[in-house]
């Protein structure tokens, strides 16, 4: 039996940092809701061979145990002493280090994955759980949907999903370390957005108190280090986006867009000076991940 499982990437429609844990970590509090923006998983079962290989045509990914997919394997490999191999087929649509946890959906689609394949008989919450080693944003990416993520972002309480609409994104031709943004984040200085106001505003399907209530407390340091960032932000407003917000660390920016003919517009403006721009729809709800 082979698998196929479809990993989306995920925006930060809100994202606060509330200080620095004696861990290292950031404690957070952010909305996170999941786009129509995917890689494809393949998973199938390698007969008589105890081993897990990742095959991948894009340059950026890591074939070893650096990939997150194959950190997934691996945990659930020795969780429940599984003596079976797999081939983990990854098909790149993500842009990497991108700030749209591409690699961290990769592994979250795996163990959903592996979990049938191996009938492990596990819950979300107990996938979710496992997921929270391999990275503070595999918690989400096991649930998928819309959902408030708080500690260091593995703590999900996952909530309705907001009215839909167009997200275009647009990635800049650099690749932003998660670990040096928070790094540099200087907590005495910075707007905290209103991330009550966000819960509110979907839970209420007010999109235009949506597109008031973005923010992204990481923008302070990324923006001020790659200034194309903003320039790109600066663009996608001028071409009529509703809201425009950089997601998780960057650098990719995603405007929100109600209506067609304007995300049309926005997306072809945007194609005049960025390779990578795409639109997509909110997937929002927990619907099949498969
Ligand atoms: C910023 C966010 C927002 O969703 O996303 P991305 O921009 O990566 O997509 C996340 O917090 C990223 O989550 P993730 O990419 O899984 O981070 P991890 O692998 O757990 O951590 C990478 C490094 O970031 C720092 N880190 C991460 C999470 C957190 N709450 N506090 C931190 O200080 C730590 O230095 C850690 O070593
Ligand atoms: N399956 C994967 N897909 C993409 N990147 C991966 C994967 N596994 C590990 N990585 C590594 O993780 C880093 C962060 O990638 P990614 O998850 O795409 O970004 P972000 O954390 O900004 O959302 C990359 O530099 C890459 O080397």
């Amino acid at each position: 039996m082979r698998l196929s499982v479809k990993a989306p990437a995920k925006i930060n429609l809100s994202l606060d940092v509330l200080y620095k844990r004696p861990d290292g970590y950031h404690e957070v509090k952010m909305v996170m809701t999941t786009i129509d923006l995917a890689d494809r998983i393949e998973l199938v079962p390698l007969p008589g061979e105890d081993a897990i290989r990742i095959v991948s045509q894009n340059r950026f990914v890591p074939d070893d145990c650096r990939n997150l997919a194959y950190q997934a394997a691996k945990l659930l490999k020795e969780t429940f002493s599984i003596r079976e191999g797999v081939a983990i087929s990854i098909t790149k649509h993500i842009p990497v280090a991108a700030g749209l946890a591409g690699g961290s959906s990769d592994a979250a689609a795996t163990l959903r994955g592996l979990n049938k394949l191996w009938q492990l008989g596990l819950s979300v919450h107990e996938l979710a759980r496992l997921g929270a080693q391999i990275g503070s944003d595999v918690a989400f990416c096991v649930y998928g949907g819309t959902a408030v993520a708080t500690g260091r972002g593995e703590i999900i309480t996952p909530i309705s999903p907001p009215p839909p609409c167009w997200v275009v994104l647009a990635k800049p031709p650099i690749g932003v370390s998660t670990a040096e943004v928070y790094r540099n984040l200087q907590l005495e200085h910075v707007n905290h957005p209103d991330v009550e106001a966000m819960i509110e505003a979907i839970e209420r399907h007010d999109y235009a108190a949506i597109c008031r209530s973005v923010g992204n407390v990481l923008e302070e340091v990324t923006l001020k280090k790659y200034p194309e960032v903003a320039h790109i932000k600066e663009q996608m407003r001028r071409f009529g986006a509703d809201a425009v917000l950089m997601s998780g660390s960057g650098p990719t920016v995603f405007g929100l867009i109600e209506h067609d003919s304007r995300m049309q517009r926005v997306y072809n403006g945007l194609r005049g000076f960025c390779d990578q721009v795409f639109a997509v729809r909110l997937l929002g709800e927990r619907h099949s991940l498969d």
